[in-house]
């Protein structure tokens, strides 16, 4: 270990993608991985490893109070664990306030092609009167609809908002429930879980005319490391809440 090595632990480090994230770590020339934790580990061990990043990658049960302890301790973090609310921003902004040099990367999705589809969705969307999104994942995962299905929702909406579009149109009088799916912000999102699936989601849009479809498949954890050790080297120059990875590519 140098003094300039980045020193990063893995929270949820025996899990499907926690535990590529703590290869990737190890293998990157510019990190220490000084702590790998998963359920029954004590937290504290992060202050007694000297860890200044922690990546999450646990459960949407598990991660507020990780963040609490982090943010608590001055140590940054780089959050990929689904389960975000309104009231959830809130109380980690709440945290961040009192320790304002610490920064929080939270990213629904690290993978480069997810990344644009958000992008691409939410600038398509001001153009077509209906959009509608369907995500695809390994039937292991606990949440629906996915953490990048809602954040895409939530970008298609305020691309609409921003250009006045109102309402879908949508005759639907009759359906069985669940047939027209969760309603993100307006936007219809239907989650699939199926065998032999990773992380994939098509975006719909339809117009007179026309439709665009802008679809998008992790094919393997890799997709994810990049964007994980890129956040990891973003947040500790980066104090506050970072919510997308977006905000740390250079996309021109
Ligand atoms: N943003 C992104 O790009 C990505 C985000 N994700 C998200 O990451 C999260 C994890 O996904 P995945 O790896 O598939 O899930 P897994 O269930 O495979 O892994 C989660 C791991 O975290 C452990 N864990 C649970 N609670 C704690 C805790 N308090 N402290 C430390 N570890 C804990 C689990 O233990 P146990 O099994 O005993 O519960 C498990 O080993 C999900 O929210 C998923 O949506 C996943 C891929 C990419
Ligand atoms: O659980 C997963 O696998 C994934 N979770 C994230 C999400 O919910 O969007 C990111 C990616 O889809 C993989």
């Amino acid at each position: 270990m140098t003094d300039t090595q980045l020193r990063v632990a893995v929270l949820g480090a025996k899990g499907r993608i926690g535990s590529e994230a703590a290869k990737a770590v190890e293998a990157a020339e510019d990190m220490d991985l000084v702590a790998a934790l998963d359920r029954d580990d004590d937290i504290a061990e992060l202050t007694k490893a000297g860890a200044q990043v922690a990546v999450d990658l646990t459960h949407p049960d598990a991660v507020m109070g990780n963040l609490e302890f982090c943010v608590g301790n001055g140590i940054h973090a780089v959050v990929g664990t689904t389960g975000w609310t309104d009231e959830r921003f809130a109380q980690l902004r709440g945290w961040l306030d009192k320790s304002p040099q610490t920064g929080v990367l939270v990213a629904p999705n690290f993978s480069i092609g997810a990344v644009l589809t958000m992008l691409w969705s939410k600038q398509a969307a001001r153009y077509f009167e209906s959009a509608e999104v369907i995500e695809r994942h390994h039937p292991n995962k606990a949440d629906a609809p996915s953490g990048t299905a809602t954040r895409t929702a939530q970008l298609i909406a305020e691309g609409r908002n921003a250009a006045g579009l109102g309402a879908q149109p949508d005759a639907t009088s009759t359906a069985l429930d669940g047939a027209r799916g969760a309603v993100v912000d307006g936007v219809p999102v239907h989650a699939v879980r199926l065998r032999g699936a990773l992380a994939h989601q098509e975006v719909f849009f339809g117009g007179t005319g026309e439709t665009l479809t802008i679809r998008h498949d992790s094919l393997h954890h890799s997709s994810f490391m990049q964007g994980i050790l890129l956040g990891a080297r973003r947040v500790v120059s980066t104090p506050g809440l970072t919510y997308g990875l977006e905000h740390f590519l250079d996309l021109g």
